[in-house]
């Protein structure tokens, strides 16, 4: 039996697909560059020159069943304007929020929508996910995905995008200015002159020049963090699982232990992960130098703070700097207590802390490149069933055929990865002709798109139907 958001996407699908097959006025694409970058972009066969890929569609037809305005975006947590605008100008409907919402009202909301974008905060469980039966797709407008149950989501043809790397820059100017100012104490100091103290102090105030920075996880805000910070004369060692090209004269060390030996300053930069939960707690304290600093804008997880707070009262760190926390609220204004993490209170209260409120990628540019990058993402998924820069789905295209023949089709096939798919398909579409097919599989997920020609309006449901009735099916989508 269909699942209830098969045949609300169907229908979706259907819709126009019957009266007409020209295009809805509004369906012009938004850039007639949309150029991207994506780092993974040269595995496409046939799609990429090197890493870089710039897709022009042209005059050709857009790829859309659908008249645009049938499609239901929900934007929440203040999704830059340079996002909305781009969706807005595909004619699609979109409401925009600027908070999380709490979950019984997310669920109401995301049955009703095919799209929904969102930021670090608001959590797509399964159980939400259950509800969406219309979803076609998730934007994370951010770096982090942990929010987003991707395997449930692939697992029901849910396509996933994110930025991965347009807020790296922001992230690692927040540390470099954080280091400086638990060096100097800065928070302290200012907090005092707000309160109308004067207090004048060189005792364990420092310069950073020769101190040593040990970065855990060396990825794009790692890497980005250790040329800065080499530039203020630091000594930059780092600790990934991964064996990694240092950059400038920075240092790989063998284990964690080792970075937390030597560093004077550490700042966390790992996903959200099993095994990074917890990964610094009173074990990896007592490792620390006496004196030592920490920094977390990654996820809150990643610290165990309870501990961090017992290190901090010890004297054996002398400084930390909190940007994310387990629970964070909700919207602006809200508190930020012990009703919310029971150790609120005693955090707030340490010396030579900086609390700030998961600002890392908050900067203009960042969430200006995000909106930008998550929203043409989202369009070529819509319009063109394009999976380049999916974090849970195969990453799929086929240059555009550049025709405006109206006998010419797009199926896409999200399917079990599962024996002799291929030949039932090439089964059902043997009648036409197929330009150009690509199939790829990520795990238990496969996914199939082909470009045909030599179809009439009426033999778009047959093959929509035909593909429907594989036992392998997840979603079945005939663009034209
Ligand atoms: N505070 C903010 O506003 C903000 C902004 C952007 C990103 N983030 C967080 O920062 C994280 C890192 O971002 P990124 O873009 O550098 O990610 P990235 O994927 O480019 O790099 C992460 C690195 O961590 C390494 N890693 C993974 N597990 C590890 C482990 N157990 N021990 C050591 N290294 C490990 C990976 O191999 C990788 O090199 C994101 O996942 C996100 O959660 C926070
Ligand atoms: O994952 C990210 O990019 C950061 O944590 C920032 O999240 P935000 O967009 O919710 O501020």
């Amino acid at each position: 039996m269909a699942h209830p958001r098969d045949i609300a996407r169907s229908a979706l699908s259907n819709a126009v697909s019957y009266s007409t097959l020209s295009v809805s006025p509004t369906a012009t694409f938004h850039s007639p560059t949309a150029n991207f970058h994506s780092p993974t972009a040269g595995s496409q066969p046939g799609s990429f020159a090197g890493s870089s890929f710039a897709y022009r569609p042209g005059p050709q037809r857009q790829l859309k069943p659908f008249n645009t305005e049938d499609i239901k975006i929900l934007l929440l947590e203040n999704v830059n304007e340079t996002g909305r605008n781009i969706l807005k100008g595909q004619g699609y409907q979109v409401e925009f929020l600027k908070s999380s919402l709490p979950e019984p009202e997310l669920i109401e909301k995301i049955r009703d929508v095919h799209v929904i974008g969102i930021r670090s905060k608001t959590k797509l469980t399964a159980k939400v996910l259950a509800e969406a039966k219309n979803l076609l797709v998730i934007g994370c407008f951010c770096i982090g995905t942990n929010q987003v149950d991707l395997e449930y989501a692939a697992k029901h043809g849910i396509a996933v995008f994110n930025s991965p790397f347009a807020n790296s820059r922001s992230v690692a100017e927040l540390v470099i200015a954080e280091i400086i100012s638990l060096a100097r104490q800065l928070g302290d100091r200012s907090l005092e002159m707000h309160r109308g103290t004067w207090n004048k102090v060189s005792a364990k105030c420092w310069e950073i020049r020769g101190k040593t920075l040990g970065i855990v996880g060396y990825g794009h805000i790692g890497s980005q963090l250790s040329v800065l910070a080499e530039a203020m004369g630091m000594n930059v060692i780092y600790y990934d699982i991964l064996t990694l090209m240092a950059i400038g004269t920075a240092q790989q060390v063998p284990t964690l232990e080792h970075l937390l030996e030597q560093a004077d300053f550490v700042t966390l930069h790992v996903p959200e992960t099993p095994e990074t939960k917890n990964l610094i707690s009173t074990k990896q304290f007592e490792h620390m130098k006496t004196g030592s600093y920490l920094i977390n804008a990654s996820r809150g997880t990643v610290v165990d703070i309870p501990a961090l707070i017992k290190a901090m009262r010890s004297g054996k760190v002398a400084g930390a700097a909190l940007d994310v926390y387990p629970n964070e609220p909700a919207a602006n204004g809200d508190y930020f207590t012990n009703d919310l993490n029971t150790w609120a209170e005693d955090l707030r209260g340490l010396n030579n802390i900086i609390l700030t409120p998961h600002i890392g990628g908050s900067t203009e540019e960042a969430q200006r490149a995000i909106g930008v990058e998550v929203a043409e993402a989202l369009v070529r998924y819509i319009n063109q069933g394009i999976t380049v820069g999916s974090v849970n789905l195969p990453e799929v295209t086929l240059r555009s055929p550049g025709i405006e023949d109206e006998d010419r089709a797009r199926v896409i096939y999200i399917h079990r990865n599962v024996p002799g798919v291929l030949r039932k398909v090439n089964e059902i579409l043997a009648e036409h002709n197929v330009d150009k097919q690509i199939s790829d599989s990520k795990g238990d997920i496969a996914y199939l798109m082909a470009d045909i020609s030599n179809v009439k309006t009426e033999d778009i449901k047959e093959i929509r139907d035909n593909l429907d009735a594989l036992s392998s099916r997840i979603i079945t989508r005939v663009l034209y």
